[in-house]
């Protein structure tokens, strides 16, 4: 028997996001398959910021579209972007937000707190948190609202080893509630120990996609064999300025 393939969280098709010139976006053809992390890799500049903005809609792309299955959707980013108000407060206002009042909304400021580990600081203003501490609060008030997709911007870019942990666990949370969940990370660990499926960009290509095991234990392309080898990768028909070639 064959089972019919699940409908995609996300569909992008022939999508191109284009500025001075450059196509920065180069034409990504992409399903984002529901309940999964998908973990978006790839080196510097080569588009994985820019295709998870288009993917959420916080940018419109130049050509090509994004499909959505539906549901709310959040989004993490590198440094968390705290109100100027308690921890408490930060969670209260994205529930409202959400549409979420009385009962439910106090239960899931509870709820929250727990989630983050933030219950004794919930009366603290969260500017004062540590990055960390920050870094948790915005995971856990991205969760609180049952986002249907969640887009997570190197989140744990700027955090030490055990604070990186601690978003991790929380990424592991989303999973487990069956959020889809999109993750850019430069951490081929990371990537490891969260990803289902992996998508690795190049120059805003896709070079590969697949299973994240497969792509990071066996890359198919010379892009992502080279950035997993920690070694610079230069096509081949790239000229150099002094007009040497590779
Ligand atoms: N609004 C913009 N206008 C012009 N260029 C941009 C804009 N946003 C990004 N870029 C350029 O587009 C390219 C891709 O940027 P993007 O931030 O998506 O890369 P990235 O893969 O996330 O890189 P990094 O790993 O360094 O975060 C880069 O060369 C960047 O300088």
């Amino acid at each position: 028997m064959s089972e019919a393939p699940a409908m995609p969280a996300l569909r992008a098709r022939g999508l191109v996001y284009a500025t001075g010139g450059r196509r920065l976006v180069d034409g990504v053809d992409l399903d984002i398959a529901a309940g999964q992390c998908t973990v978006i890799l790839g080196p510097n500049g080569a588009g994985k910021s820019l295709l998870l903005r288009l993917l959420h809609g916080l940018i419109r792309p130049s050509a090509g579209r994004v499909t959505r299955a539906g549901g709310r959707e959040a989004m993490v980013f590198q440094r968390p972007v705290m109100l100027r108000r308690s921890v408490r407060s930060n969670l209260r206002f994205a529930l409202g937000v959400a549409g979420f009042t009385g009962a439910a909304r106090r239960a899931r400021i509870d709820e929250g707190l727990q989630l983050a580990g933030l219950a004794a600081l919930a009366r603290r203003p969260a500017r004062l948190l540590s990055g960390g501490e920050q870094q948790r609060l915005a995971m856990a008030r991205a969760l609180v609202t049952d986002p249907a997709v969640l887009f997570l911007d190197e989140p744990s870019a700027s955090l030490d080893p055990a604070a990186t942990l601690a978003v991790e666990s929380l990424v592991r949370a989303a999973r487990a509630r069956g959020v889809t969940v999109v993750l850019v990370t430069h951490d081929a660990g990371q990537a490891r120990r969260l990803g289902d499926r992996a998508v690795f960009l190049q120059a805003g290509r896709v070079a590969e996609a697949g299973p994240a095991a497969e792509l990071l234990n066996a890359p198919r392309s010379a892009p992502a064999q080279a950035w997993l080898d920690g070694r610079l990768y230069v096509p081949r028909d790239t000229e150099y300025r002094d007009g040497r070639k590779d």
